[in-house]
């Protein structure tokens, strides 16, 4: 769909959405988004131009289906994957995408760091995904010099970020806010350092005691981005790994300069969402996303959950789930899913659909509480079925249909039982939802009322 869409663009210096936008164009993707999200592409392109949403779209990415992330538009959601040395392969990778776009991830990232070679990997994933892929560039750099950090140069990463942008990355994951000062902001945390990226950056700047690279180079990257229309994806390096850790100095300083990075980005038209924890009690989610708005000019936020509390493992996509409604409902533009196996394991595809459905029931939350039109049209037409006792219509609207007509089988699994007026919960005569309430019996009841009345004002 899009090959001829991107075919007139090739060659110019700046393919980026927010580049087309600034000049008061309206692009075919911009076109297919306003659709998706029934909204004015008016609306859409000036929220791109003022970078407060962004369009991920490589022109290399042609099988994709445009979709955009922002505060004007719907709640979006990510899943990750990929293979890890010790487990997983290509296979399991490409199972676990169909999975994620079969229950509504807005956007996956391929998180491989083994397991196969990392490019087959990444170019099967973009070749088979309809929605935009997310990549984290230095983790393949590090794998480049066979994991010695000591070797790594910052032509190794540009050389990596380059081949993904060309691969059809649409946005990448870019950790260069955190600073060689920031470190010794880390000494009083319980966790330390919990991002993967963060964790290359930091054991390279205190080997090196040089600044970090990617910092030092963002204009290079920038150049690339400008060629393929990457977004930045600004990582957070330095997010709190635990409830103690959260909102610390470390954490708002790196925020700091990703708001710098941000507005660098947008001096060159390059589009920019900003991630964010991580695990954060649920009385300092507001301040977060409040806190990025105004440090980052209100480039999109991503967030990872948060979690908010740290005492479920083999629980984390609920108490993540928790946090991220709550960051969705205070204008979070994308939520980050956690699986049941965070701090565990790798997810396999059981994992997957348990997080992805714990996340777009935080996303929807979140939508229907901030009053995004249409928001809640779904709720009420599974309500309408449930109270009718139209019990295929509810699997259908559900957001794990498989889930729920298994569930619904479980006790009561012949087909006369789809149309019956209860459940097993309560039974056949005690269902409360039988009793209805309609319109006849309540106005033959007010007349009793009425009349009750009438002989209670004669007898006094
Ligand atoms: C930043 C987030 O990415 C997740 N993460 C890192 N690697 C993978 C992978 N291969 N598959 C799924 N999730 C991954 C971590 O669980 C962390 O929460
Ligand atoms: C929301 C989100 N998703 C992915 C990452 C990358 O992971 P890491 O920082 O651990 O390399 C991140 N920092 N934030
Ligand atoms: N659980 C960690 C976090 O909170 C991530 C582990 S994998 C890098 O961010
Ligand atoms: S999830 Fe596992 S590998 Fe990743 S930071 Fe935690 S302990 Fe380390
Ligand atoms: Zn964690």
């Amino acid at each position: 769909m899009r090959t001829e869409w991107v075919n007139r663009r090739r060659g110019q210096a700046n393919v980026s959405q927010m580049h087309y936008a600034r000049q008061g164009v309206f692009t075919e993707e911009m076109h297919y988004v306003a659709k998706r999200e029934n909204l004015p592409v008016e609306l859409i392109r000036d929220e791109v131009a003022r970078g407060r949403m962004i369009i991920p779209a490589n022109i290399n990415h042609t099988n994709l289906e445009p979709m955009c992330i922002g505060i004007a538009s719907k709640c979006k959601v990510n899943a990750n994957l990929g293979a890890s040395p010790n487990s997983s392969d290509i296979n399991k990778e490409v199972e676990k995408l169909n999975l994620a776009v079969k229950y509504g991830a807005d956007t996956v990232m391929d998180l491989s760091t083994g397991g196969g070679d990392l490019d087959v990997i990444r170019t099967a994933i973009i070749k088979a995904s309809p929605v935009p892929i997310g990549t984290v560039p230095i983790y393949q750099a590090l794998e480049s010099v066979h994991g010695s950090i000591e070797k790594l140069t910052a032509e190794d990463f540009l050389h990596i970020i380059e081949k993904h942008a060309q691969q059809g990355v649409d946005y990448m994951t870019i950790h260069a806010g955190i600073l060689i000062e920031h470190l010794p902001l880390v000494r009083s945390r319980i966790t330390g350092i919990v991002s993967r990226g963060g964790g290359i950056i930091a054991r390279w700047m205190l080997h090196h005691h040089k600044q970090n690279p990617l910092y030092t180079h963002f204009d290079e990257i920038i150049e690339i981005f400008k060629k393929y229309d990457v977004s930045f994806s600004l990582g957070d390096s330095l997010r709190p790994g635990c409830q103690h850790d959260a909102s610390d100095e470390a954490q708002l300083a790196e925020l700091k300069t990703l708001g710098q990075l941000t507005r660098r980005a947008w001096e060159h038209d390059v589009q920019v969402m900003v991630e964010g924890p991580g695990h954060v009690p649920m009385d300092q989610i507001e301040f977060n996303v409040k806190k990025q708005m105004e440090e980052c000019s209100e480039a999109p936020f991503y967030v990872l959950g948060p979690l908010v509390t740290d005492i479920a493992p083999g629980y984390d996509h609920i108490t993540s789930a928790i946090g991220a409604a709550m960051a969705g409902w205070y204008g979070t533009a994308m939520l980050c899913y956690v699986t049941p196996k965070e701090h565990l394991g790798l997810p396999d595809a059981e994992d997957v659909r348990n997080g992805l459905i714990a996340y777009k029931i935080a996303a929807h939350a979140a939508d229907i509480a901030r009053h995004r039109p249409g928001a809640r049209d779904r709720d009420d037409q599974l309500s309408q079925a449930r109270y009718n006792f139209d019990w295929n219509r509810q699997f259908e609207l559900a957001l794990d249909p498989d889930r729920a007509r298994e569930y619904h089988d479980e006790t009561l699994p012949a087909d006369i039982y789809k149309t019956a007026e209860f459940c097993s919960m309560c039974g056949p005569k005690f269902c409360p939802m039988q009793t209805k309430v309609d319109a006849d019996a309540l106005t033959e009841l007010e007349k009793f009322l009425a009349s009750q009345e009438k002989e209670t004002v004669t007898q006094s």
